[in-house]
C-alpha cells in the first residue's frame, strides 16, 4: 500500500450475508479483568474511578478504564510540557525518524490493535485490518516524509531578504471520537509530533483499547517520556484537558455541538483550534453515470462502518430518468448489507429515533428502518439496519440534522444546476460525492460544490498530502500534508535589510 493512499481498503469494508456474523465476533482476545491505566510521562498511572466500556455487539462490559480527574490532567499536561523543550529541540529528520519506529511498532503489534478496535467498536474485522490500522501506519510514515520535504519560504526583493522559521506550539491537546479511533488518534499525533508538540490524547471513552495498545508501543519504541500522554475519561475530562493552561492548542474530531463548546472554553485563552465536525454529505447521480458502479459506490457511502463516518453520504440526489432504477437497485442492495452496531445504546436511540422522525415526516422506507433480529448473541447489540428513505422535504429535520447512521434520503432532480443548488442547501460542508461519465460535468460541479471534499464515481480515497476538513458547521481549519504541519507550528518571519540595499 501507498503511504499517501492509506484508504483504497475502505472499499471492502460493508459486510454482506454469511460473514457478517463472524466479522462481528472476535472479542474474546481482550482480558476483562485489566483496568486500562492512564499513560502519563512514559508511565502507566493508575488514578480515578474506573468506569465501564461496553461491547456494541452483545452490549456486556468488556473492560474498565481509569478516569482522570484534575489532578491527572494536571500531571498529564505537565509531563508533555516537561518533554517540549527537547522534543522540539530534535532535528526534524529525528522526529521523522521516530515516526517511523512508530509504525513498526504499530505492525508489531496489529493482531493487537485490530482486536482491541474491534472489541470496543464491533467493526467488521476485514475493515479493521484493511483501513483502520493500516491507516494509522499510514499516517505516522506519511508525515514522516511529509515533514522531512517541507521547505521554508524566502523571498528577496530590492534587496531586503525575508525568510519563515517556524516552531512548534507547545503542548497539543488531541480530542478524538470513537468512529474510527485508531485513524483518527493518529492522524493528529503524527503531524502534531513530527512538527515538534509534545501530545496529551484523551480518547473517546466508548474506545480506549487501541490508545492503551499505542501507549504499550510509545514505551516498547523507547519514546522519550512525556512526548505522548494518553488519558481516558468522558467529555468532562476533555473538557479539563483543552481548558488547562498549559496547553496551547487543541484538535478535536466529534460533533459540531462539542466543537462549539471547545471553541468556548479555550476563547478566553485564544488557543488556536482545528476542528473537523458533522456533516451532512450530498451525493448526486447523473444519468449519465455508469448506473451498477454508482449504486455500489452509494452502498459503501452511506453504510460503511454502520454510516458512522463524518464523510459518509445521508443527502443523495438522483437525475429523474433513473430515479425509480436507482431507487430500487439501492434499496435491494441495501437489504442485503450486513448491520453494523452503534457505538453505543444512546447512539443507537438516536438512529432510531430519526427512522420513527422520517416516518412520522411522512416518509416511504425503501429499505430497512428497524433494529435487525438475528436470534444469536447480537440481539442484545446496538444494531440497527441500513436504511433507505424517500420522499421527504429538503426543510425536513431529517434531512438537514446529521444522524450519523447507516441511512440515507434519496430525492429526484432535472438539472444540472438544481443538483448543485440541492447538494449546496446544507448548512454542513464536508463531503460530497458526484457520479457522472461526463468530464466536462465532473469538474463543472465538482467547482461549485461547497464542501471541503469532492470525489467524483469514488468515495472516501485519500491522499494524505492533500487538505482534508469542512466548512461552515463542519468545521474550522484543514489537516492534511502542509496544512496539518501549518495548524502544529507558528511561523516567525526574519526580516534583514542587506548593506548594499537602497531600499
Ligand atoms: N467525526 C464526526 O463527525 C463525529 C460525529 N459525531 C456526532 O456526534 C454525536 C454525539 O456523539 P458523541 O460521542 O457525544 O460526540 P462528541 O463530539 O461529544 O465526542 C467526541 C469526543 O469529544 C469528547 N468531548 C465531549 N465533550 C467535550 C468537551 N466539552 N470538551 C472536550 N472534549 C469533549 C468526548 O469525550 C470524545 O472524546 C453523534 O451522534 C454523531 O452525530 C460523533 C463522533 C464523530
Ligand atoms: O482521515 C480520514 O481519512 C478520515 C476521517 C474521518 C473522519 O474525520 C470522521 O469520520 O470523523
Amino acid at each position: 500500500m501507498s503511504i499517501w493512499t492509506g484508504l483504497l481498503g475502505a472499499f471492502s469494508a460493508v459486510v454482506e450475508g454469511d460473514d457478517a456474523k463472524e466479522a462481528f465476533s472476535p472479542t474474546a482476545t481482550v482480558e476483562e479483568s485489566v483496568v486500562l491505566t492512564h499513560f502519563i510521562g512514559g508511565e502507566p498511572v493508575v488514578a480515578g474511578k474506573a468506569f465501564p466500556v461496553h461491547n456494541p455487539v452483545t452490549g456486556t462490559v468488556i473492560r474498565q478504564v481509569c478516569e482522570a480527574d484534575p489532578e491527572i490532567v494536571d500531571r498529564a499536561v505537565r509531563a508533555a510540557r516537561e518533554a517540549a523543550r527537547d522534543w522540539a529541540a530534535l532535528p526534524v529528520a529525528e522526529r521523522a525518524g521516530w515516526m517511523r519506529r512508530l509504525a513498526e511498532g504499530v505492525e508489531d503489534r496489529f493482531d493487537a490493535l485490530v482486536a482491541a478496535e474491534i472489541a470496543d467498536t464491533g467493526k467488521p474485522l476485514d475493515q479493521t485490518r484493511t483501513l483502520d490500522i493500516p491507516r494509522g501506519i499510514a499516517n505516522f510514515r506519511a508525515f514522516a516524509e511529509i515533514a522531512a520535504q517541507r521547505p521554508d519560504d524566502a523571498f528577496h526583493l530590492s534587496g531586503v531578504l525575508s525568510y519563515t522559521v517556524r516552531r512548534p506550539l507547545g503542548v497539543v491537546a488531541a480530542i478524538v471520537p470513537w468512529n474510527l479511533p485508531f485513524l483518527l488518534m493518529t492522524w493528529k499525533l503524527a503531524p502534531a509530533l513530527v512538527a515538534g508538540n509534545t501530545v496529551v490524547v484523551k480518547p473517546s471513552e466508548h474506545t480506549p483499547g487501541s490508545a492503551a495498545v499505542l501507549a504499550e508501543i510509545c514505551a516498547a519504541v523507547g519514546l522519550p517520556p512525556g512526548v505522548v500522554n494518553i488519558i481516558y475519561g468522558y467529555g468532562s475530562a476533555g473538557r479539563l484537558l483543552v481548558e488547562h493552561p498549559g496547553v496551547d492548542a487543541v484538535t478535536f474530531t466529534g460533533s459540531t455541538g462539542t466543537g462549539s463548546a471547545i471553541m468556548r472554553a479555550v476563547a478566553d485563552r485564544v488557543k488556536p483550534v482545528s476542528f473537523e465536525l458533522g456533516g451532512k454529505n450530498a451525493g448526486l447521480v447523473f444519468e449519465d453515470c455508469d448506473l451498477d458502479r454508482a449504486v455500489e459506490g452509494t452502498v459503501k457511502s452511506a453504510f460503511t462502518n454502520g454510516g458512522q463516518v463524518c464523510l459518509c453520504t445521508e443527502r443523495l440526489y438522483v437525475q429523474r430518468p433513473i430515479f425509480e432504477d436507482f431507487c430500487d437497485r439501492l434499496a435491494v442492495r441495501a437489504l442485503e448489507v450486513a448491520p453494523q452496531p452503534m457505538i453505543s445504546a444512546g447512539h443507537r436511540d438516536k438512529v432510531l429515533s430519526y427512522y420513527a422522525l422520517a416516518r412520522s415526516e411522512g416518509a416511504k422506507m425503501l429499505a430497512g428502518g428497524g433494529i435487525p433480529i438475528f436470534g444469536d448473541h447480537r440481539d442484545s447489540g446496538y444494531f440497527v439496519e441500513p436504511t433507505v428513505v424517500t420522499g421527504l422535504s429538503e426543510w425536513s429535520r431529517f434531512n438537514r440534522e446529521e444522524i450519523f447512521g447507516p441511512v440515507c434520503h434519496v430525492a429526484p432532480f432535472d438539472t444540472e444546476a438544481e443538483a448543485i443548488d440541492l447538494a449546496n442547501g446544507s448548512e454542513y460542508g464536508l463531503a460530497a460525492t458526484l457520479w457522472t461519465g461526463n468530464l466536462d460535468r465532473a469538474h463543472r460541479v465538482a467547482q461549485q460544490l461547497e464542501a471541503g471534499l469532492v470525489w467524483v464515481n469514488t468515495w472516501f480515497l485519500r491522499d494524505l498530502r492533500t487538505p482534508f476538513g469542512g466548512m461552515r458547521l463542519s468545521g474550522i481549519g484543514r489537516e492534511g500534508g502542509m496544512q496539518s504541519l501549518d495548524f502544529y507550528s507558528e511561523p516567525t518571519t526574519i526580516t534583514i535589510k542587506l548593506e548594499q540595499s537602497d531600499a
